[in-house]
């Protein structure tokens, strides 16, 4: 039996290979995402979402096409996320946040309610939403994913989102 993935069908034989599906990442036009991102730790935040945007930008994804808003802290984009995907307009919500270790268990608190947030977001709405938080236990950790030493998670989670997006619209309909 084949597998349909991006443009093409793979034979038994490849479809056991993961990197074959990467041929998902033919955006779906038009490819409508918006993008969710925490003000806390915008030092940071802000450079995720700058690698997210030229993610989507290789990509031939039209600027036009994207929208952003802006939410407190991380722990609000989970409630946003869900409205946006079931206002039915888009067809990927990538959610960017940085949460970083404090003194107290608070960081616990925001980090789980984030991570889950995001993922009810998606069950919920039925539309992908893609999870480009940090968790980090230090500024240095945090900067060094986003544009560091340890690359950039924003253009990572942006990745994501289009080869979600590209499945839902081609091959889960
Ligand atoms: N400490 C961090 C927060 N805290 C703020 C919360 O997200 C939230 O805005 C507040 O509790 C009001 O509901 N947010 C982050 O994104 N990162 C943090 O490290
Ligand atoms: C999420 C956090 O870690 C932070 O903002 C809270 O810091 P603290 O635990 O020192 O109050």
């Amino acid at each position: 039996m084949a597998a349909f993935a991006g443009n093409c069908y793979l034979t038994s034989s490849s479809r056991l290979n993961p990197t074959n599906f990467r041929q998902s990442l033919i955006p779906s036009s038009p490819c409508y995402c918006y993008y969710v991102v925490a003000r806390f730790n915008e030092i940071v935040t802000k450079h995720l979402l700058e690698g997210a945007l030229d993610t989507f930008k290789k990509y031939s994804v039209k600027e036009e096409d994207i929208d952003v808003v802006w939410v407190p802290g991380s722990f609000e984009i989970g409630v946003v996320a869900e409205k946006l995907g079931k206002s039915r307009k888009y067809q990927s919500i990538l959610c960017i946040g940085a949460v970083i270790r404090g003194d107290t268990t608070h960081y616990d608190a925001v980090a789980n309610s984030a991570a889950s947030g995001v993922l009810s977001a998606g069950m919920n709405s039925g539309v992908p939403c893609i999870f480009g938080v940090l968790t980090c236990d230090d500024m240095d950790q945090a900067l060094n994913r986003a544009g560091g030493k340890a690359g950039n998670k924003g253009a990572e989670a942006a990745l994501t989102a289009i080869e979600m997006a590209s499945l839902f619209e081609h091959h889960l309909k």
